[in-house]
């Protein structure tokens, strides 16, 4: 073959080539989803990877939630988009927060993630380095309670206890049922008990120079965001000649894929 016809291997193709195995190989992703039962988690993780993650799950009645512990459950399934292959595994926490004394809810979901640093770091030391399994948790959407006034004590205790082991995302749950003022000044007080309390939750990377103006003003948009109102919806509706995953409400529909129309939050979430 001529020089000219040979493919180039070399330093300046050495993003290409990660991404073109990576690609090939596909990627590995864990989300871990904690929260007070019934603020939409499994409603959101189905909004927001179109499947339904949870059909064998039952509703346990209120007699066992008072006295129930907090419990891990994963789920693992293959996605795929334009030709790129993710190992999806969402580990719920059902129970978190139901008992009347949640003092310990913590310490289930720190212990699984523990767990998952340490057989990694064991399987990283042995012989056999080529098919690691990884299982550590790369995020954890935590859902804060639209019905409070900011974070309460027993998420404060949570994420102390979490953010230097995981990134956290904070999602305002069902924020349909808040005004824009509402969701505002949820989102303020937040930020401030986060700042107070020292937390460190996810920070998105600097968006590159060179990119076009369209995309930064996108990345502008999305760190103001934060913490992201979200609405979730498992339900097809067909507006305007689109059908859309939405809520429907006599004063109009709450578009849970784009926006909260009558809030102008945009649900945007990193994945
Ligand atoms: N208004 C409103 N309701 C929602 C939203 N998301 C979910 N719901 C409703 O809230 C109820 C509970 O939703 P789930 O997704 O089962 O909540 P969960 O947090 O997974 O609950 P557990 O499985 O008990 O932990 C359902 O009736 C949903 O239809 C939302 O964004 N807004």
């Amino acid at each position: 073959m001529s020089e000219a016809g040979r493919d180039y291997i070399g330093f300046a193709t050495l993003p290409d080539q990660v991404h073109r195995k990576s690609v090939k190989r596909g990627f590995e992703f864990t989300l871990m989803v904690v929260g007070d039962s019934g603020l939409g988690k499994s409603t959101l993780i189905n909004s927001l990877f179109l499947e339904d993650l949870y059909k064998n799950r039952t509703i346990s009645d209120v007699e066992d939630r008072i006295h129930k512990t907090t419990t891990i459950e994963k789920t693992t399934m293959e996605i795929e988009e334009r030709g790129v292959r993710v190992r999806l595994t969402i580990i719920d926490t059902p129970g978190f927060g139901d008992a009347v004394n949640c003092d310990d809810s913590w310490k289930v979901v720190t212990t699984y993630i523990d767990d998952q640093f340490r057989q990694y770091f064991t399987d990283e030391s042995g012989l056999n380095r080529r098919n690691i399994q990884d299982n550590r948790v790369h995020c954890c959407l935590y859902f804060v309670p639209p019905w409070g006034h900011s974070l309460r004590q027993m998420d404060l205790e949570v994420l102390k206890r979490l953010h230097r082991k995981v990134n956290i995302v904070l999602v305002i749950a069902k924020a349909d049922t808040l005004t824009t003022c509402e969701v505002e000044k949820l989102k303020t007080n937040i930020l401030n008990a986060i700042r107070e309390n020292d937390i460190q939750i996810y920070e998105f990377p600097e968006c590159d120079s060179d990119e076009d103006e369209e995309f930064k003003q996108q990345d502008r948009e999305l760190k103001a965001s934060v913490p992201f109102a979200v609405v979730g919806s498992n339900t097809i509706l067909e507006v305007a000649g689109r059908k859309i995953r939405g809520r429907q409400y006599p004063w109009g529909v709450v578009d849970g894929t784009v926006d909260i129309q009558f809030n102008c939050e945009i649900i945007f979430l990193p994945l």
